[in-house]
């Protein structure tokens, strides 16, 4: 299979970082930060209160914040053992509207913790409808753009989407039993 896996939130902990850059910026003090077990939309400024909108923006814009999100427990092995087992293994990523820090700071990542040869395999894109695949893992509900995608979405578990039955879910440590049921 063309598996194409999403970076952010199934590579990469998003949460954790978010999370942690909340804890120690200004706004901690007013409005302490959620749990990444206690969130509830893909969007932190869905669950903080509206007023905080642009800070969660600013957080997750500033210099180093994709560069030093911290590998998901599983996934650097998985995507590993996924290419082994004979699949194609992309990673498919959509960058931020700020995309001036974020969109080096993933190549950046990609290079650490997988290696430069992956960096070869990444395909930066606003619409991942577009892309070509058998399969995408990301942690993102819903999945929009122009076009009916090829790929058969399959939701990363997260706490914020856990809400969500409609597809199949996949964690690192039972990504062969998932895709065998596809
Ligand atoms: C704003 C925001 C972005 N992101 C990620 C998702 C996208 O990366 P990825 O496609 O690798 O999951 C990227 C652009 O939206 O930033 C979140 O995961 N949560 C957020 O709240
Ligand atoms: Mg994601």
């Amino acid at each position: 299979m063309l598996i194409l896996v999403d970076q952010d939130g199934v590579l990469a902990d998003f949460e954790q970082a978010f999370y942690q850059a909340w804890q120690r910026s200004p706004m901690q003090q007013d409005f302490p930060a959620i749990a990444p077990e206690h969130r509830r939309h893909f969007y932190p400024r869905d669950d903080y209160p509206t007023q905080y909108a642009q800070a969660t923006r600013d957080i997750i814009a500033s210099k180093g914040f994709f560069r030093n999100l911290r590998p998901i427990e599983g996934a650097i092995n998985g995507m590993k053992a996924m290419q082994e087992a004979g699949h194609e293994v992309v990673i498919c990523t959509a960058p931020i509207n700020e995309y001036q820090h974020c969109v080096p700071e993933k190549y950046e990542w990609v290079e650490e913790h997988l290696g430069m040869e992956w960096t070869r395999r990444m395909i930066v894109t606003k619409d991942k409808t577009l892309v070509y695949g058998d399969v995408l893992i990301d942690d993102r509900p819903e999945i929009h753009g122009h076009r009916a995608p090829q790929w058969q979405h399959v939701l990363f578990d997260q706490a914020y989407n856990r809400h969500i039955s409609t597809t199949p879910r996949l964690t690192w440590n039972q990504w062969q039993t998932v895709l065998a049921t596809l």
